[in-house]
């Protein structure tokens, strides 16, 4: 059986008070999303939180809600959706204390429930980012990352096991949020310099209030 992990209670008033643009960011594992985000954040000034990275620096912070959570990502399956969103809402709140423009939400939803969780919890996404890449370039992508990153779960055989999560569960994001006409669907086989191109184009269109 999962390991089961322990909620607080948070006070979401300050960040629906704020109001500020919220952006999903979502694509398979190494389709740029990290790399997209660091130039969105230089060039907007918004904030980028990864749930993965939420979720790692949750780990290595030796909390018991860490120690629950380790078991569940080393496995390569997805956890429970409502611990995503308690350290993606801290998060939030931590960055709208100090002023956030708004967020970008990297990795997230993974799931539909997920999507529609967050969004009648704290608000709606503005537009949803889909980095577009064929498998063969994301295996070809994170074999690469590998070498540099340390990330334990930067290997063929996790690699393989996210690949067929993000196919299964995520691909149902992308549609969901295209039939709500909010999806932007970016081809990501390009360079770095191109795809942020196209990037610009759409947060352009939506973001001159920011
Ligand atoms: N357009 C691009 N072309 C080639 N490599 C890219 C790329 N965008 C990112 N990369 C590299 C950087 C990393 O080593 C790896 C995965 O990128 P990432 O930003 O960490 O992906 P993600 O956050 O979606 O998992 O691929
Ligand atoms: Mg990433």
């Amino acid at each position: 059986m999962a390991p089961t992990v322990e909620r607080k209670k948070i006070d979401l008033a300050p960040l629906k008070a704020a109001n500020v643009p919220i952006f999903f960011i979502v694509g398979g594992p190494g389709s740029g999303k990290g790399t997209q985000c660091d130039k969105i954040v230089a060039k907007y000034g918004l904030t980028h939180l990864s749930s993965g990275d939420l979720l790692r620096d949750e780990v290595k912070s030796g909390s018991p809600r860490g120690a629950q959570l380790t078991a569940i990502m080393e496995s390569g399956a997805l956890v429970p959706l409502e611990v995503v969103l308690d350290l993606v809402k801290e998060a939030m709140l931590i960055a709208i204390e100090k002023g956030s423009k708004g967020f970008l939400i990297d990795g997230y939803p993974r799931e539909v429930a997920q999507g529609q969780q967050f969004e009648s919890e704290i608000q709606e996404a503005k537009l949803v980012l889909f980095f577009d890449v064929a498998e063969e370039t994301l295996v070809k992508r994170l074999l690469g990352r590998a070498e540099t990153s340390g990330r334990a779960d930067d290997n063929i055989d996790t690699i393989k096991k996210r690949l067929h999560t993000f196919v299964t569960s995520t691909a149902p994001v992308v549609d969901y949020y295209e039939s709500k006409g909010k999806l932007v669907r970016i081809n990501a086989e390009g360079t770095v310099d191109d795809i942020f191109g196209v990037v610009v184009a759409n947060l352009d269109k939506v973001t001159s209030k920011i």
